[in-house]
């Protein structure tokens, strides 16, 4: 069984290279995190007493302001950061996807780049290289995947990363919102992969800032305030509450249908 438990953490980032002051002034007031100078070096608290409790089955929605701390956190629940003060305890293997870009090597093939990435990304070669025609059949690329990734546009990059990582199969799958920032047209494609993706993987956290896909893939939320949990509930509660109005009030009948919920 996966699990994720966080007790009482937080994670401090000391800025060796700031100059206290100018740096308060500048930051204080214009983003979500906290700088304490106290200290001779000053200190982004970016997480402030976090305690969770996740288990398999769970589809959790990260939201709230730029700087709030989302990031932060699901470096954390990656055990990419470990807690300055506090404790986690991951159970399971992560799979982090912070950034489609991450990962891909310009020189190396398409090809190759899906044998890498995959790996990284936790399966086993043998799983990849039986998803290879998949990915390639997805991502529309041709015999452009036999050619160094240098030569793709930035567009093609994208339907490649897509398409490697909707093919994993992850325990815990950790999502960063540039997944949701591709173009219009090919995440429709990429929509039912993603969802599929999700209903595979053992537990979600995804931190985005796209009501409809938060929709698509959790069903409950945690808002993140300048990096304290504010609250946790239901999606749509939690987006009720931090935006002030009911997210469902906006949407098309069209999206409403699509997540499964009636006008
Ligand atoms: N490596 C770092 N060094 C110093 N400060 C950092 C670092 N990473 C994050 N922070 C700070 O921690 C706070 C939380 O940042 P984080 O990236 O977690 O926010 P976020 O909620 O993901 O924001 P966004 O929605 O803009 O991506 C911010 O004040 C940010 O400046």
């Amino acid at each position: 069984m996966v699990s994720i438990d966080v007790w009482n953490a937080s994670v401090d980032f000391p800025i060796f290279d700031a100059k206290t002051r100018s740096l308060k002034k500048q930051v204080l007031g214009k983003v979500g995190g906290k700088i304490g100078t106290e200290t001779r070096v000053p200190i982004v608290e970016a997480l402030h007493d976090i305690t969770l409790s996740l288990r398999e089955g769970d589809r959790v929605a990260l939201v709230g302001h730029n700087g709030a701390g989302k990031s932060t956190l699901l470096r954390l629940l990656a055990g990419i950061y470990e807690p300055t003060r506090g404790a986690a305890k991951i159970n399971g293997k992560i799979a982090p996807v912070f950034d489609l870009a991450v990962g891909m090597d310009q020189e190396i093939s398409g090809l190759e780049n899906i044998m890498i990435r995959g790996l990284f990304l936790g399966m086993p070669r043998k799983e990849m290289e039986k998803r290879v025609d998949d990915i390639a059949e997805f991502s529309e690329l041709g015999d452009y995947l036999q050619m160094p990734l240098r030569t793709y546009s930035t567009g093609m990059r994208v339907r490649l990363a897509l398409g490697i990582v909707t093919s994993i199969d992850p325990e815990i799958l950790i999502l960063d919102e540039g997944i949701g920032a591709v173009d219009a047209a090919f995440m429709a494609k990429a929509r039912e992969r993603l969802v599929d993706l999700v209903k595979r993987s053992g537990m979600l956290v995804f931190a985005s800032h796209s009501d409809d896909l938060l929709f698509e893939l959790c069903n409950t939320a945690i808002w993140m305030d300048e990096g304290h949990m504010k609250m946790q509930g239901t999606l749509r509660e939690v987006l009720t509450a931090y935006k002030g109005r009911d997210p469902f009030e906006h949407m098309s009948a069209e999206t409403l249908k699509r997540i499964g919920e009636s006008v």
